[in-house]
């Protein structure tokens, strides 16, 4: 059996926050705003892995309001999603992810990203693919006021 699932989230850039994606800490004078660490990309792969087992989202297994997950790092709370994955009897297929970003450039870090997320979710990185674009300008990402993300994955039975 194959199941597939999307993720997308959004997060605010604010002063006085170090900047995580794909669980790599770039160098940039803004950071995401969050609960957690804010990590954008992480919540989106792991909505799209509970999207894919048919369990929701991150907010509901991880609650905004709970002081547990208050600065929380979002791979171990990627961990945990794969944790249910797995336990489901499934792997990773694939996975595809886009950030939306203005600034900075996320080129130099994605091969980071790439093999930070395959080992978090116990895959080689060719299974792994990060993109970056800029949204041209455009609205909210465009004007450097937060970035976006979005994934699609696909898991099969193990
Ligand atoms: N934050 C970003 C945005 C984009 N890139 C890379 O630049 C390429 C061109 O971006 P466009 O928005 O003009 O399509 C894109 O394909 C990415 O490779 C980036 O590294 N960081
Ligand atoms: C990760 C959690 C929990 O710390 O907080 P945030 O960092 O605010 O992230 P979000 O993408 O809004 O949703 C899930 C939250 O419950």
């Amino acid at each position: 059996m194959i199941r597939v699932g999307q993720g997308f989230d959004v997060h605010q850039l604010t002063e006085g926050r170090p900047l995580i994606i794909g669980g790599i800490t770039i160098p940039y004078e803004k950071g995401l705003l969050g609960h957690s660490d804010a990590d954008v990309l992480l919540h989106t792969i792991a909505d799209a892995a509970l999207g894919a087992i048919g369990e929701g989202d991150i907010g509901r297994h991880f609650p905004d309001t709970s002081e547990e997950f208050k600065d929380a790092d979002s791979k171990v709370l990627l961990q945990d999603v794969w944790s249910m994955v797995k336990e489901r009897g499934f792997k990773l297929g694939n996975v595809d992810c886009t950030i939306m970003a203005q600034m900075p450039k996320m080129a130099p870090h994605i091969e980071a990203m790439r093999n930070q997320i395959a080992e978090l979710l116990e895959a080689d990185p060719s299974q792994v693919n990060v993109k970056a674009t800029t949204t041209e300008k455009l609205g909210f990402t465009g004007r450097g006021e937060g970035i976006a993300s979005q994934a699609v994955i696909l898991i099969e039975q193990a």
